[in-house]
């Protein structure tokens, strides 16, 4: 039995080397990656690309083996209590791989079998109204929307009814309707205590959903902290002043920089854990400009990201 209040995820120096194939050499994915992911959180796994997420998903799903390493999955070690920890998690996958002539009820039905769900505790109804599939429910599955497809196959991740909903890249090309859909479908699982894991390359969406974000790059994990925190590094914010047809540029404090934007508002960046803002805003009175308006601007997850995983 898992602990009480055993991480949804525990991962221990993770390596995976993908074998030599033709012409292409042996390549390392993962170097000895360590990873927790705490239980109930929506938990964003990002990185450049090649940066090893997508093998660490498929590893946690059992589609990939590992080269080395541990994989805990709801307290179950995966090579201990392979069966126990696969029922633990659910993915849905990046392609859109349908059987395209089996319907969306049967296709639900044929991954409960093969997930072992005996018939009285099967779903399925309720999963194809959870994701807006009843009136699809009997159409073949070629006749889907690439939107419906992609909502049956969140349904098929869910058959089983696992701890853990893994979502690789869920929101790639779709419209923003769907994309609302999708979330507010999360949220209302994540509420029920599922955890939920995704990968996605849209920061303001990871910086919306998830609790908790852990960046990858190069197959070493660079940090895992809570979004508020992780924001918090940048230490830079921007005060923009609307100072009118008085153009000036002011003296201000050490470390700030200033620049007049194309709007002709003046820009102030600085270090909030070094100044405080009124110290700007004293300096820009001393020389009578007159301020008309102030907005900050703090720094967003694609700031902090590019900050981090920058190449040299
Ligand atoms: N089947 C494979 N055979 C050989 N190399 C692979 C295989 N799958 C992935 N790789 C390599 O392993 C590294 C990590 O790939 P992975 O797909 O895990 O990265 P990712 O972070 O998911 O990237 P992306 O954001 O582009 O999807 C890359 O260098 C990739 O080329």
């Amino acid at each position: 039995m898992p602990a009480p209040f055993a991480p949804a995820i525990e991962i221990s120096n993770l390596t995976k080397t993908y074998a030599a194939s033709g012409s292409n050499p042996p390549k390392q994915a993962l170097k000895g990656l360590n990873l927790q992911i705490p239980s109930g959180s929506i938990f964003g796994l990002l990185g450049p690309n090649g940066a090893g997420k997508s093998t660490t998903i498929n590893i946690m799903a059992g589609l990939v083996n590992k080269t080395a390493g541990k994989v805990v999955i709801h307290g179950f070690d995966q090579d201990v209590n392979p069966r126990q920890s696969r029922a633990s998690i659910g993915v849905m996958p990046q392609e859109l791989n349908i059987d395209p002539f089996f319907t969306p009820r049967a296709s639900l039905e044929v991954q409960a079998g093969l997930y072992g769900v005996p018939k009285s505790e099967r779903w399925t109804d309720e999963l194809l109204e959870l994701v807006g599939l009843t009136e699809q429910a009997g159409s073949y599955s070629r006749h889907l929307s690439g939107g419906m497809k992609r909502r049956l196959l969140l349904a098929k991740a869910l058959v089983h009814k696992p701890r853990i909903l893994v979502l690789d890249e869920p929101t790639a090309g779709v419209d923003i309707g769907l994309r609302d859909m999708l979330w507010a479908n999360v949220r209302k699982l994540n509420q029920r205590g599922m955890t939920i894991i995704l990968t996605t390359h849209y920061l303001e969406e990871a910086e919306d959903m998830c609790d908790q974000i852990a960046i990858i790059d190069r197959g070493e994990l660079i940090l895992n902290e809570d979004t508020a925190t992780l924001l918090g590094r940048a230490d830079s914010k921007t005060l923009v002043m609307d100072t009118g047809e008085d153009r000036r540029i002011p003296t201000l404090p050490e470390g700030v920089r200033a620049e007049r934007r194309a709007d002709g508002r003046l820009a102030l960046s600085y270090a909030p854990s070094k100044l405080r803002a009124d110290a700007m805003i004293d300096a820009v009175r001393a020389e009578s400009l007159p301020i008309l308006d102030v907005a900050i601007e703090s720094p967003d997850l694609e700031d902090v990201f590019l900050r981090l995983t920058a190449r040299n």
